[in-house]
């Protein structure tokens, strides 16, 4: 296994360019279940993640190749066949293939995915809105085993909270069943847009895009299509938050700061330097660094604060001068990054869904050994790292590379000392 190791105490500069979203190019990919012919995907990020998703579909039958950042998927060759618990375990998103597969197919198995180190994750809404359009879910096994004679039927299906890849997946079943679903408090994360733009690219009929409110008019058949993956809004802000905790002055560039509104408010609150362009955030943190203000967070449904970004920023709370308090209201179990930051010297207390970090300044925090426990603990753990004083040891960094492209790579050309090493 590999670790990531890190000299840190050195300011960042220049520039780091931002690839295409995870969680974007993975029901994008699982979309061209859809539909026979050859879907072609730009600025896919070549991800642990994304290679995982294109086993999953090699093992339904299709093919695709990748050429630089473009992939081109067959959808042609769709058989029935299970998504193995194998598969399933290291990445849940391969439940978006069930929504596709009874589009397609009438019929779908996958395992459970279980829970993982943020919480439990049910996936129940998923299935009371594909048994509101007909389909039979059993739970037998650790599989679901759905299915459906015929075609769906369209209906208006409600969720509790705001799924986001339960939007996607009865998104996904929805434009091929007969008449018209409407999905109400649906998600509206910028990468449920994209989705729908290439079901609409196919030949979905869909109202409602960026809005909480989708009506969806089913059509008897859609055709392959050509599409493009937004930039990723959770690496942006990443490495927006990377330098503001490091110190120093670089621009994230091929991003949509659109996507990261509430970030770039809580930076701005911080004291950090924040210019924005139209694809790009410069970020400057040069005096700053001994006087990051503290900044509450709530993490929220698009476009609140995102849970996916809160551990990054709790680092970097964590050399604030003062008390600030992290609410996470999405994930119950999201703080596993505490005890590894507290062994970089951090201040952090939990209750329950609530963090109080007690910053202690820019220069409190000191590299020490430790473990990565899912992606974005991980990438709290890099930026702890850039930021203090001597060498930091992360190891289990494959959760990074779930959903991470080159960061080492990355983080060199912004002027950071850090290396991959067998453990
Ligand atoms: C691949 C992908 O896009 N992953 C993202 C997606 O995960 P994911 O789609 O799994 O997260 P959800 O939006 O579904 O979860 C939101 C909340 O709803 C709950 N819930 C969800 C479904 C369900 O059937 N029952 C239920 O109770 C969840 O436990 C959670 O508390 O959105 C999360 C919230 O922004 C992000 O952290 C993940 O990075
Ligand atoms: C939680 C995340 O991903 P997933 O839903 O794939 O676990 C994430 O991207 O931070």
């Amino acid at each position: 296994m590999e670790k990531l190791v890190i000299e840190g105490g050195k300011q960042l500069f220049g520039k780091v360019r931002v690839s295409g979203a995870k969680n974007a190019a993975l029901p994008l990919i699982a979309a061209s279940l859809l539909a026979p012919g050859v879907h072609v995907l730009h600025n896919v990020p070549d991800l642990r993640d994304t290679r995982t998703i294109l086993r999953l579909l090699e093992s339904l039958g299709l093919t695709w190749e990748r050429e630089g950042d473009t992939l081109k998927i067959d959808g042609t060759g769709l058989q029935y066949s299970e998504a193995s618990y194998d598969l399933v375990k290291t990445m849940r998103a391969s439940v978006l293939v069930l929504g596709p597969l009874l589009a397609r197919l009438g019929r779908a198995k996958v395992s459970l995915p279980g829970g993982c180190a943020i919480g439990a994750r049910p996936i129940n809404f998923h299935l009371m809105g594909f048994e509101q359009l007909g389909v039979t879910c059993d739970i037998k096994h650790g599989y679901v085993d759905a299915r459906i004679d015929g075609r769906m039927q369209g209906s208006t299906l409600y969720f509790d909270i705001p799924s986001v890849t339960g939007t996607e997946n009865l998104l996904m079943a929805a434009v091929l069943a007969k008449g018209t679903t409407i999905i109400k408090n649906a998600a509206k994360e910028p990468e449920i847009g994209n989705l729908i733009d290439m079901l609409i690219a196919m030949g979905a009929d869909i109202e409602g895009r960026g809005s909480d409110r989708l009506s969806i008019h089913g059509v008897e058949q859609l055709t392959a299509a050509e599409s493009r993956i937004i930039p990723d809004r959770i690496e942006a802000g990443t490495y927006a938050i990377a330098v503001a905790a490091a110190g120093g002055d670089a621009v994230v560039e091929n991003c949509n700061p659109s996507h990261l509104p509430s970030l770039l408010d809580k930076l701005r609150l911080a004291g950090v330097g924040v210019d924005i362009s139209e694809k790009s955030i410069r970020i400057t943190s040069l005096e700053n660094k001994n006087t990051i203000k503290p900044v509450d967070i709530t993490t929220m449904p698009y476009p609140g604060y995102p849970t996916d970004l809160q551990a990054q920023f709790m680092a970097l709370m964590s050399m604030s001068n003062g008390l600030s308090v992290i609410n996470e209201t999405i994930f119950e179990n999201r703080f596993m990054h505490v005890a590894e930051l507290q062994r970089m010297g951090a201040s952090i207390k939990v209750d329950g869904r609530i963090a109080m970090v007690k910053g202690l300044g820019g220069d409190h925090l000191t590299g020490a050994q430790v473990m990565a426990t899912d992606l974005r603990a991980s990438s709290s753990l890099v930026i702890a790292g850039l930021a203090a004083k001597g060498r930091t040891d992360i190891s289990r960094i494959y959760h990074l590379e779930r959903g991470y492209e080159d960061m080492v790579g990355k983080l060199t050309g912004l002027g950071a000392t850090v290396w991959k090493e067998n453990e």
